[in-house]
């Protein structure tokens, strides 16, 4: 019923709101695209999960330049490198804000200017810096030997489903760098399920309206409205002891410095800092950043690993390749239950291994766990031109990411794993896409993935240490199926199962 009410609701303002930009736009070119009643139709009635083949169809008709003319104004989306370039980089400034969300104070949402910039350089530059990340090396060590109980444990004839266990593992990890501390399964699992409800039912659009007409959609869908505060409390009510006991625990001894210490030690730039706690951070605002950390640095990475590893399995030439070149720097392998001694490729190894950032890379090309950047906003109190067309202010733009990397006029054989592409002379690629974007699977500019350098770390030491112990083969009568499948992140339809088996137990067998 009320979903019946939210689609007359819905049509109702589009028609309105239609009219009106139409009379604001009338003489503007927009870039090209379907009518502002078929837009909001196929808004309407394609699930937000499964927008991508609907813009792909776009895209063919219209070319890589179209616009979207939605009832919360213009969509603007660009599937063009080259045109990415311009837009993210060479325009950088004006296309970086982002459009209005719920009211709450993390990186991902918070618009362009001095909080955006306070909160983005604390993690990237304060609580990623190198000499932080290295310091956690004990941490990596721990999750590295849970993994592997894990998936030694999973001993199934048609092998074990691995992706459960990367993402357990990359949850540990990131909880574990967030408040500094090792919290048993139950706990991990906790976090995992309250961070896990909000998310999947976000990203399904299910509380779209309530942020779009706040007010409105507070009185409109008060189910929703109730559905979305319990989801919030639930997940205060996990996080904010966790959050207090750390602060507590951090002033009385000298520990790793872990996120939510940086966080306490945020001053908010002026005009944001009228919240009553004289310019800092309430427990809600370190909630919403430490569940961003989370979100964003879990189901990416692990989705990530499962298909660089299903790749692996899938042409095992290329794990061959990988395996020689790991023992070439380390040597050969030990057993599994040495991995807590200091049996690890560490940071310093993993420097010294071209082929297996290749791998990685090319893992990140051919299957980007997010085929869109989160939206941007033009910024400017004015509308912009870009390639003779008008993006007006306040306009949305998108990023059709996915389809870059498989582009054929800039790929060689796109749908291809060929790790070698990514091997160049002097054996550094960028793909932060300063220089030229060929693919942008961590978006590219201003708002690129802050968290870029910790997720490549993370893939090489879990993919490095996981092929140089184990050896990763398809069970009998199993196969490696490349499908996708959007959920949180595109994931493969047909989940990874293999068989590990122990490279050291075997060469003494
Ligand atoms: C393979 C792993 C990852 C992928 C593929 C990925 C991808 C992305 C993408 C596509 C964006 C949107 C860029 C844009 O809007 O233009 C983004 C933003 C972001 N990512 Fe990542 N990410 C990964 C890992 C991480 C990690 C490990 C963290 C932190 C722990 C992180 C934190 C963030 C944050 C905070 C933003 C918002 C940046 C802003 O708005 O300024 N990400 N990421």
């Amino acid at each position: 019923m009320e979903s019946r009410f939210a689609i007359v609701v819905s049509l109702l303002i589009a028609v309105l709101a239609g009219y009106v930009l139409f009379r604001r736009r009338s003489g503007k070119k927009l870039p090209p695209g379907p009518s502002f009643l078929t837009s909001n139709f196929l808004l309407l009635t394609n699930p937000l999960l499964e927008f991508e083949p609907v813009l792909k169809n776009l895209k063919a008709k219209y070319g890589p330049f179209f616009t979207l003319s939605t009832f919360s104004g213009p969509a603007i989306i660009i599937a063009d490198h080259s045109l990415a370039h311009k837009v993210l980089i060479q325009q950088g400034a004006v296309f970086s804000d982002r459009p209005k969300s719920f009211p709450m104070r993390n990186i991902s949402s918070a618009s362009y200017g001095p909080t955006w910039r306070l909160f983005r350089r604390n993690l990237a530059s304060e609580f990623m810096h190198p000499s932080r990340v290295e310091s956690y090396s004990w941490a990596r060590k721990w999750v590295l030997h849970v993994y592997f109980c894990r998936i030694q444990k999973e001993h199934v004839v048609s092998g074990v489903k691995v992706v459960d266990h990367f993402r357990y593992a990359m949850f540990c990890l990131l909880v574990l760098m967030c408040f500094g501390e090792k919290f048993e399964e139950s706990r991990i699992n906790e976090i995992a399920k309250v961070q896990r409800d909000m998310l999947v039912k976000v990203s399904s659009g299910r509380f779209a309206m309530l942020h779009m007409f706040p007010r409105l959609g507070k009185i409109l869908f008060k189910n929703r409205s109730k559905e979305f505060e319990k989801l919030c409390s639930d997940k205060e009510q996990v996080l904010i002891p966790l959050i207090k006991s750390r602060i507590e625990a951090a002033n009385s001894e000298p520990l790793n410095v872990a996120y939510v210490d940086t966080l306490v030690n945020l001053q908010l730039p002026e005009e944001e800092s009228g919240n009553g706690d004289g310019g800092k951070l309430s427990h809600k605002d370190m909630v919403s950043m430490c569940s961003e950390f989370f979100n964003s640095g879990t189901d990416t990475t692990s989705t990530a690993l499962e298909w660089i590893m299903a790749n692996l399995v899938k042409y095992p030439h290329i794990q061959r390749k990988l395996y020689d070149e790991i023992t070439r720097v380390v040597g050969p392998p030990p057993r599994p239950s040495e991995v807590e001694l200091e049996s690890v490729i560490n940071e310093d190894d993993l420097k010294k291994m071209p082929y297996l950032k290749a791998v990685v890379l090319e893992g990140l090309r051919r299957h980007p766990p997010v085929h869109f950047v989160l939206p941007h906003r033009v910024r400017v109190m004015k509308e912009v031109e870009v390639e003779g067309y008008t993006i007006p202010q306040g306009a949305t733009i998108n990023f059709m990411t996915g389809e870059m990397g498989l582009d054929p006029e800039v790929w060689d054989e796109p749908m291809e794993f060929k790790p070698e592409r990514f091997l160049v002379n002097d054996g550094v690629v960028d793909i932060t896409g300063s220089k030229g974007i060929k693919m942008m699977p961590i978006g590219a500019g201003r708002r690129m993935c802050p968290g870029y350098d910790l997720a490549m770390f993370h893939l090489e030491y879990f993919v490095a240490n996981s092929v140089w112990y184990f050896d990763w083969t398809v069970p009998d009568g199993g196969g490696v199926d490349l499908s996708e499948e959007v959920e949180l992140t595109v994931v493969m339809k047909n989940p990874l199962r293999t068989r590990v088996s122990s490279r050291a137990e075997k060469r003494t067998t």
